[in-house]
């Protein structure tokens, strides 16, 4: 049955998360922008592009076959189409389940209780716990988000993973962005009937600088608007491997997940494997260290527990740039300029 959205002007936004995230009646996906052959749409070209040694190590396609595409409606949205290989799905998967919630990261677990290895504890004894693993929500890497005054704190840091620190290299590169620092990431872990409210992520001082999200396991209907919530938002579905882009205009648009809906395709176990190769330059991550990584899910003997968690749970991982370029740090003079 079509239902026909309720006109409210004062906050549209709501209005249209509210439609999305109902389960009585579920919501239409007419609406919802999934496929490429559409006109709200444009296919960017992929000539003159060089090829970038380091994608198949990092688990990517080569660089010069990804599809990407960009919003009309949304100048500087950015999508990725899976640009993966399913080995390398499993290494990014693999990451934000057994490296990513390690101590010294903080989630949102830590106000509760001290863990140092969530995944560790999850399998302790002969049973997964499965109430535990359902209670990671988020973790935050490099400069740590702090939730309630929304504001970085030199203090309030630790290393930022140099494999994801890569990755997103190669994909700033791709589109251009030369000298995009990853300094802070939120890695949201969603299970069926999870939202992520209407916001906009202006925490950084360099709001210039994309942002970098890359979805995981289930999908979710992912809601764009503009710089007010009485604008109505475009709905788009991502699935595992897509990376959304959010730069230019669209950096400091209001966007929310109003709804995590079944994966209709496993992309992580269907699919290439990633070819590794010796001797690629690097520019942050220990060649020898990412390769042993990657032959991990290769081998494939430990994926079945990683694999019952995407079976039920979508993982979004949010990179951004939080200094300006000519910024050393946040107590750098240059961070009021
Ligand atoms: O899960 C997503 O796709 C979006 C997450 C997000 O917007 C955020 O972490 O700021
Ligand atoms: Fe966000």
């Amino acid at each position: 049955m079509k239902r026909n959205f309720p006109q409210d002007e004062e906050d549209s936004f709501m209005t249209i998360f509210k439609y999305y995230k109902s389960n009585k009646p579920q919501p239409s996906l007419e609406q919802v922008l999934q496929s490429e052959c559409n006109d709200e749409v444009s296919m960017m070209p992929n000539q003159n592009t060089s090829e970038d040694a380091r994608a198949s190590n990092l688990g990517l396609q080569n660089t010069k076959t990804w599809k990407m595409f960009e919003f009309k409606r949304h100048p500087g949205l950015i999508l990725i189409r899976d640009p993966f290989t399913s080995s390398g799905q499993k290494y990014w998967i693999r990451n934000c389940l057994e490296e990513y919630p390690r101590k010294p990261n903080k989630t949102n677990i830590d106000i509760e209780r001290h863990i140092e290895d969530w995944w560790q504890e999850c399998l302790e004894g002969n049973q997964c716990d499965k109430k535990l693993q359902k209670k990671l929500r988020w973790t935050t890497l490099g400069y740590h988000h702090n939730w309630d005054t929304k504001v970085y704190n030199e203090e309030n840091k630790n290393a930022f993973p140099s494999e994801l620190s890569e990755l997103c290299d190669v994909v700033a590169n791709r589109l251009g962005y030369r000298d995009f620092r990853s300094e802070a990431a939120i890695v949201n872990y969603y299970h069926m009937g999870s939202t992520l409210s209407a916001h906009i992520d202006y925490s950084e001082c360099d709001l210039e600088a994309p942002l970098f999200s890359f979805s995981f396991g289930q999908s979710a209907i992912f809601l764009v608007g503009g710089h007010n919530k009485s604008i109505k938002p475009s709905a788009i579905l991502l699935n595992s491997g897509d990376i959304l882009v959010m730069s230019k205009e669209t950096r400091l648009c209001y966007h929310a997940v109003p709804k995590i809906l079944p994966a209709s395709k496993q992309p992580w176990n269907e699919g290439s494997t990633s070819i590794i190769e010796k001797g690629v330059n690097f520019k942050f991550v220990d060649e020898t260290e990412l390769i042993l990584g990657m032959k991990k899910n290769i081998e494939d003997k430990e994926w079945s527990k990683f694999n019952s968690y995407v079976e039920e749970s979508r993982i979004n991982i949010n990179v951004r740039q939080v200094l300006k370029q000519n910024q050393k740090s946040l107590l750098d003079s240059n961070s009021n300029t």
